[in-house]
């Protein structure tokens, strides 16, 4: 009998999809790995099971019964617990204290116990010892901890529950190399011990170390589960994207492939900075060069680096032959660069001001012009806006008066009514309906044939595979692939996101 059995669970958030099916047998004794692309319902599967989330459908059994769990304090007393991808420390108490917070040791009267409580700490603790770094005492402040040690206090706190089902979703992101083994040493005792664990994590190297069996799950539905003797990296991958290579390589020759360009406008080496190391590449006119690999690997924080918004440690960046320093968007766009984030409520839009002032910013500081009559404007904006076929009532109508999609377009129009030389997509489709993407990338094909070179970062796959010429894939803040031509499959960048996450 498998200690925990979950068929078709579902789960349904408005009209998102979470989870369509997910299926899972856990077995005694197992460490059981989970993966999939991001958005895939990992976590929400792990959620299901550890209570925090209730499912919309599906059968959930515990050691061969059927269960309905009331929330993540009644999934510990039948013996699971979850570490969370986001953490869930308590900042202000000690490390000690947020060790013990599912079991808080209390003497007879309801006083916390804190001879018990530095004690059971220190076990945990002692597990550690060799990677946990400075300042890591029981009575520490877990606030003024770094990331690396307040991941470990989190895995220290599901380690404390002494539950028989430990789940872990992505536990090691902030850890190196040295504090991971630890604590896969620590799992491989659990193991022996009869516990069960489940594991999520992007790398796949850690990946085929620890685990016993890989579930994957695709579009919220579990489409595999092997043991690890009878799969290898590319199994899993090919699983993860649900074709095979020769179907991968098919849609790769069928996406438009522009006739390689050599005219270079940027060259960018040895970029260095808080999230980037070491990245080169070179950028034609004409060219959408697309960045891929997981979630913030570095890509965004290229583009905001070039911009001139994040900081530029070392390295040079030559645009025409000249070098020029990023120092900040003002003087990157007079050296004519141009930046649109898909986070338009935090960069994009200007709230609360008119369609017009959202436009003409760029125009202004271009033209060094201060006033201009409203038909001038008007001139100068409405072919923006009507090369992305915009949707408005008139320019005078407030932004807020707009579709998500159409306020994405007045931003990007703020850019054509000078054209830069260097378009900067920072995900630029993000939320954003489908007939508004064709759109979008319709221009940016055109303002691609037209000479202007443009860089593309964006989170969904497809939309990178389909519309740039190249890819350079990131892993942890670094260029780990380029793909062009025959190679610019969703394999080969599956792969190379994955087999060489760090
Ligand atoms: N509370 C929520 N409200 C709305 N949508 C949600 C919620 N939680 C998850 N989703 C959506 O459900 C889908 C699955 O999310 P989930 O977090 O389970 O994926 P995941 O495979 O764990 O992803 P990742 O690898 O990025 O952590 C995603 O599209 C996500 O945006």
């Amino acid at each position: 009998m498998s200690r925990l059995k979950l068929q078709q669970i579902c789960k349904y958030y408005g009209a998102t999809t979470a989870l369509a099916s997910g299926d899972l047998l856990l077995e005694r004794g197992e460490i059981h790995v989970l993966i999939g692309a991001n958005g895939s319902g990992k976590s929400t599967l792990c959620k299901v099971i550890a209570g925090s989330v209730r499912p919309d459908g599906g059968t959930f059994e515990l050691n061969g019964k059927p269960v309905m769990l009331f929330g993540p304090q009644a999934a510990r007393e039948m013996g699971i617990c979850l570490f969370y991808q986001e953490l869930s420390l308590a900042n202000s108490l000690s490390i000690a204290q947020n060790i013990n917070l599912y079991h808080l040791p209390t003497h007879a009267g309801g006083l916390i116990d804190d001879a018990e409580l530095n004690k059971r700490a220190e076990h945990y603790i002692s597990k550690f010892e060799t990677v946990i770094g400075e300042g890591f005492t029981p009575d520490a402040p877990v606030a003024k901890l770094r990331p690396d040690q307040k991941q470990l206090v989190e895995i220290m706190k599901t380690l404390a529950s002494e539950a028989e089902i430990l789940i872990f979703d992505e536990p090691t992101s902030a850890l190196d190399r040295s504090q991971v083994e630890c604590f896969f040493s620590i799992l491989r005792e659990l193991k022996e011990e009869g516990r069960s664990i489940i594991f999520i994590s992007h790398r796949m190297d850690e990946i085929f170390d620890i685990a016993d069996r890989i579930t994957v799950i695709r579009d919220g539905t579990t489409v595999s589960s092997r043991l690890i003797e009878e799969t290898d990296h590319s199994t899993v991958i090919r699983d993860m994207i649900g074709e095979q290579p020769e179907a991968a390589a098919l849609e790769a020759s069928l996406a438009p492939q522009a006739e390689k360009k050599t005219e270079s406008c940027l060259v960018a080496e040895g970029l260095s900075g808080a999230h980037i190391r070491n990245v080169g590449f070179s950028l034609a006119k004409g060219e959408i060069l697309g960045l891929g690999g997981l979630h913030g690997q570095g890509q965004s924080t290229l583009l905001r680096t070039l911009f001139g918004a994040e900081k530029l440690q070392s390295g040079t960046l030559l645009l025409n032959g000249e070098a020029v320093h990023p120092t900040n968007p003002r003087a990157a766009i007079k050296n004519g660069f141009s930046y649109v984030s898909g986070d338009r409520v935090r960069d994009g839009v200007i709230t609360g001001r008119s369609i017009m002032e959202n436009v003409s910013p760029i125009h202004f500081l271009k033209d060094k012009t201060f006033l201009a009559f409203p038909s001038v404007l008007a001139r100068i904006i409405e072919p923006a806006l009507g090369a992305l076929n915009t949707k408005y009532s008139s320019l005078g109508a407030s932004i807020s008066s707009l579709s998500g999609g159409n306020q994405q377009k007045v931003v990007i129009a703020r850019w054509l009514t000078n054209p830069p030389d260097i378009l900067l997509l920072d995900d630029p489709t993000k939320g954003i309906d489908l007939s508004a993407k064709s759109e979008l990338f319709a221009l940016v094909r055109k303002l691609a044939d037209e000479g202007m070179a443009i860089i593309l970062y964006s989170s969904e796959d497809g939309e990178l595979l389909a519309h740039s010429d190249r890819i350079l894939v990131f892993n942890n803040g670094s260029v780990s692939r380029e793909l062009l031509g025959e190679d610019k499959t969703r394999f080969n960048l599956y792969e190379a996101a994955y087999s060489g996450a760090q």
